[in-house]
């Protein structure tokens, strides 16, 4: 047991999808897992232990932002041994290339600061996706046949942005998409030797202001949930 989560040892699996919302993750695991378990209630950030096709698989809430994720991925690396940890999470889109329900994969995750900022001083640490990971949710992707953009992402630590100009400058220098979370996933990946990726499903447009009704989004959603499961054990 940690402060955030109540799981016993062995409870939780090596392999973790972490999406912001708590609901995603009860939806995704009654979904797609068998014999989904809840394992974690803490706070109400569910987390639940199930199999998919065989393989032992938790599905964790990380809630929003960085210094919330940072608690849940740190108790789930320390502790419980998580091994592969898999954001699957929404984004804005920040290019008119992008479109509502495509998904991201993101290679690497720009950010002003982090949690781990502090750690880092006057260095500029680059995180970014695990390879073996990135290439195994690519090629899921494309076998589902879902429009897929990989590339760099920027993880913000404000939804509401009081600064247009780094929009402009994010989306002048390709970057595809903004969430709040990755950056410090792959921070903790790197500094733990564990393996993380975030795969995105676009809620937002920041370009055009277009977003998806709540209702809409199951099914991108559920492309991106999949991709992540068949990356995790390809
Ligand atoms: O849909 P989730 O995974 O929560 O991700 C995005 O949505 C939240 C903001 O609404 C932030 O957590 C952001 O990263
Ligand atoms: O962090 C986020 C998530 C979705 N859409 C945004 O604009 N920002």
């Amino acid at each position: 047991m940690t402060p955030h989560i109540s799981a016993k040892i062995g409870d939780i699996a090596e392999t973790v999808l972490m999406p912001g919302d708590p609901y995603r993750a009860k939806w995704a695991a009654e979904t797609f897992l068998d014999k989904p378990k809840l394992v974690n209630e803490v706070r109400g950030m569910f987390g639940f232990t199930g199999d998919y096709k065989g393989n032992r698989v938790t599905i964790h809430g990380s809630g929003m932002g960085m210094p919330s994720l940072s608690i849940y991925a740190n108790e789930l690396i320390a502790t419980y041994g998580a091994k592969t940890l898999i954001r699957i999470g929404s984004c804005g889109a920040m290019q008119t290339s992008v479109n509502l329900r495509d998904v991201i994969i993101a290679m690497t995750a720009t950010t002003l600061s982090t949690p781990s900022r502090g750690i880092m001083r006057e260095l500029n640490f680059a995180p970014c996706a695990d390879y073996s990971l990135l290439e195994a949710a690519v090629a899921s992707a494309r076998a589902k046949g879902t429009p897929t953009h990989v590339g760099g992402i920027y993880s913000s630590d404000v939804f509401y942005d009081e600064r247009p100009d780094l929009t402009e400058q994010m989306t002048r220098h390709g970057i595809l998409g903004v969430e709040m979370e990755a950056a410090e996933l792959y921070t903790l990946a790197a500094r733990h030797g564990c393996r993380a990726l975030a795969v995105l499903t676009v809620s937002d447009h920041l370009l055009t202001g277009d977003a998806l009704p709540s209702e809409d989004r199951e099914r991108s959603f559920g492309d991106m949930v999949e991709i992540a499961l068949e990356a995790a054990f390809a």
